[in-house]
């Protein structure tokens, strides 16, 4: 094309600039459904703590007094039901939409767990289907008065994750990853999923970043030196924490306790993204 005119609905060219038309796969709130902030955690690979800092996230949000929500979009590895204990099976009204299930601190949380028949059975979905799932978990569901949602993304960056970026109006993104992604370019392309998709990346969170002696109290870099400043730098996104390998966090995510942890080490990072 000669003339870029910058809209992109009118135009088929794939060219570098084309931005992605974001509204096309969104599903509107039901009637009755009121989310005034929607804020995705995503991680450029699997297992790094993405639903780890989910559920703190949404525990600090909790602790602040806002009315919070967790929305599971992680349909094939679905982890949030277990850090909070629940476990019996979604209801719907009369209507047929979904009325999500309750943590003893009064987190809303939707989540495929929840719907399984047994908890153990694996989700061998394709991309579409489990973007129909997650617009449902979004557009079908009583969402009252949530003053901040968290979406637990699915990890990395192909077309899975993509799909879901597509169905739900993010507000923006946190990324998480440990020290040694932070090296390589996963985190980058994340960052730059983002960026493709026009959603703010809000921050960075390093998991694991260290472990503390529990003698000496020294901290014990086990995945190397933290390279986090510099990809902060480099993209210009603020740090929100650094995680440490805290077997606590662990025990209480097994236990179902996570909302029962005193240090949770994210209770600064709503100043900064709310
Ligand atoms: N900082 C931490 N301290 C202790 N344990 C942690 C920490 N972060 C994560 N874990 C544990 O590591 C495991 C993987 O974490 P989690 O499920 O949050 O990863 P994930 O990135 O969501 O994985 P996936 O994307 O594959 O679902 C879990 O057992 C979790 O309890």
């Amino acid at each position: 094309m000669s003339e870029c005119s910058h809209d992109c609905s009118s135009c088929s060219a794939n060219c570098g600039s084309r931005t992605q038309e974001k509204t096309d796969f969104l599903e509107p709130l039901y009637r009755e459904s009121k989310v005034k902030k929607v804020i995705g955690i995503v991680s450029g690979k699997g297992g790094v703590g993405k639903s780890m800092t989910t559920s703190l996230l949404g525990v600090a949000a909790m602790r602040k007094g806002l009315h919070t929500a967790i929305l599971d979009a992680d349909v094939t590895g679905p982890s949030i039901p277990q850090a909070f204990g629940l476990h019996e099976r979604l209801l719907g009204n009369a209507e047929g939409i979904i009325l999500p299930a309750m943590t003893n601190f009064g987190i809303e949380v939707v989540s495929l767990n929840l719907m399984l028949e047994e908890e153990t059975q694996p989700v061998i979905w394709r991309g579409p289907v489990v973007a129909d799932v997650v617009k449902q978990f979004w557009g079908k569901t009583l969402w009252k008065d949530i003053d901040v949602m968290f979406v637990d993304m699915p990890p990395g960056t192909g077309e899975v994750p993509l799909t879901v970026f597509q169905s739900i109006p993010l507000d923006g993104i946190v990324v998480v990853a440990t020290p040694q992604e932070l090296v390589g370019m996963i985190v980058e392309k994340a960052v730059n999923m983002a960026n493709m998709m026009n959603v703010p990346v809000l921050g960075l969170i390093e998991n694991m970043s260290y472990i503390k002696c529990p003698d000496c109290g020294k901290e014990i870099k086990v995945f190397g030196d933290s390279h986090i400043e510099e990809i902060s730098e480099k993209f210009n996104i603020p740090v929100l924490g650094k995680l440490p390998i805290d077997p606590k966090l662990t025990q209480a995510c097994d236990a179902g306790l996570i909302e029962d942890v005193e240090n949770i080490y994210l209770d600064g990072v709503m100043d900064i993204i709310l």
